[in-house]
């Protein structure tokens, strides 16, 4: 499949938010929409008293995401879509951008109020001490049962990060325990909106148990921001009422909301190189795109234990395109088209992983290994799709024990590499 981009030649970057990439078959099939287009463009852009060329390029769908905000060429393109009735829409990714602008000026400005202090001192009231480094070590404890790469790499970590990230990482877990869990069959969106509750009431510093205790103090410790905790809570939301996917857009919403938000929670805590010359914003960037990376590696993986549930976390329009339904997926046969289909989202999973780990030399050094551990750890899930020949319906992919010990030391080697004077993420 390809995308027509449009794309107005400017002096500068700065209009680039009226860029956009369009669908090939939505431009080219609708001259009401396109002409639509270009009138707000110049609209905007003779507002700005620049003058604008048309050329179209045609490439690689799947080039569009990973590209934008990135710092690349591709970055000044922003991605305001048509509906099918030839309307203009925000796309998720757009809109999820914002929000990593908004995060990354939010950081920044915390950072800026106290400037010397990159971690808060301790408050320590009589008797609380104990009780928090208990929290904390109930956190250890579970991050050390369910997730037994990450807990390895936060060991590398300062205590007092590794500490958070565990907090940050049990409250994650637990979300995702109300919709994926053993009581996952009782949960309401009201039960959804009281946990949101309770995770106002933890950053207000009230919180209801021991876990999220730890959190609290997490959060007053570290620049972390409320926002992408809700956007969490608003992506199993999401997961509850529904099982099907129309197009990527879609699909990349969910995958910011259950995934790439965690990106956004742990940077604050990882922290940003001090020598590092790229913008906090492109570091977030790539902090969200490991965050669908892993998420679309995930749902590449459980294809077939998703389907058992009902659950296509695929885009309908690309299955379309490829041949293949909803049946051929409950069908669970590997045919040619599935293959192709499959290495088709393998290839954008991949690029997604790439801007990450463009981001991960910009992290502290001490987060680096952690996180390209884990990176090299979970990209390694795609080569498995490819070794089992595609069969994700009967066969889980799976890192072997092998495998991953030696992305360890490969992860090492990456991460003592500082952040360069020309990165690849650039300062805006
Ligand atoms: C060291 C490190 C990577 C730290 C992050 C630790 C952390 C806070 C993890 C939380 C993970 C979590 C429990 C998320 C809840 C939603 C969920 C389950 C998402 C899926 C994770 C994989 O889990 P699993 O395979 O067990 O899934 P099942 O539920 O069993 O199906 C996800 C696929 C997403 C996890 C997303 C991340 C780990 C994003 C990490 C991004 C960063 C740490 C930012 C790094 C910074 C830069 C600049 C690249
Ligand atoms: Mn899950």
């Amino acid at each position: 499949m390809t995308v027509t981009l449009l794309w107005v030649a400017t002096p500068s970057a700065e209009v680039s938010n009226y860029f956009g990439f369009l669908d090939s078959f939505r431009v080219l099939d609708s001259p009401k929409f396109a002409s639509r287009y270009r009138n707000l463009l110049s609209k905007n852009s003779s507002k700005k008293g620049r003058s604008q060329k048309w050329k179209s390029f045609s490439f690689d769908a799947d080039l569009r995401y990973p590209c934008v905000g990135s710092g690349s060429k591709l970055s000044a393109v922003s991605s305001m879509i048509a509906t099918p009735a030839g309307e203009m829409a925000i796309s998720s990714e757009e809109m999820v951008y914002n929000v990593v602008l908004k995060q990354a000026a939010l950081v920044n400005k915390q950072l800026r109020d106290r400037r010397d202090l990159e971690v808060k001192p301790e408050i320590v009231l009589p008797g609380s001490l104990g009780l928090l480094s208990e929290a904390y070590e109930r956190c250890r404890e579970v991050c050390a049962e369910y997730a037994k790469t990450f807990y390895l790499g936060t060991m590398l970590m300062t205590p007092e990060r590794r500490r958070a990230i565990w907090a940050i990482y049990v409250w994650c877990r637990r979300t995702d325990e109300l919709v994926d869990g053993p009581n996952a069959s009782h949960i309401t969106p009201t039960a959804l909106d009281r946990w949101e509750a309770r995770l106002e009431d933890l950053f207000q510093g009230r919180p209801f148990d021991m876990l999220d205790a730890a959190l609290a103090d997490t959060v007053v410790r570290f620049p972390v921001d409320i926002q992408p905790f809700k956007d969490m809570i608003e992506g199993m939301r999401m997961d509850l009422r529904k099982s099907r996917y129309q197009n990527f857009d879609e699909l990349y919403l969910y995958c910011y909301y259950v995934a790439g938000t965690v990106g956004l929670m742990s940077v604050p805590v990882m922290g940003i190189a001090p020598e590092s010359q790229a913008s906090t914003e492109s570091v977030y960037n790539a902090a969200l795109a490991l965050g669908i990376a892993n998420q679309l590696t995930n749902i590449l993986r459980d294809v077939g234990e998703d389907a058992r549930r009902g659950r296509v976390y695929l885009p309908q329009d690309e299955l379309a395109q490829a041949g293949l339904s909803d049946d051929d997926i409950f069908a669970g046969k590997v045919t040619d088209k599935w293959r192709n289909f499959m290495k088709s989202q393998i290839k954008r999973a991949r690029m997604f992983f790439d801007e990450a780990e463009k981001g991960v030399r910009e992290l502290s050094s001490a987060s680096r290994w952690p996180v390209l551990a884990s990176l090299l750890l979970y990209r390694q899930i795609l080569d498995e799709i490819e070794a089992n020949d595609y069969n994700n319906f009967t066969k889980r992919a799976y890192v072997g024990k092998a495998k991953k010990i030696a992305a360890l030391p490969m992860a090492y080697a990456k991460s003592i590499i500082s952040p360069s004077r020309t990165p690849a993420l650039t300062k805006a």
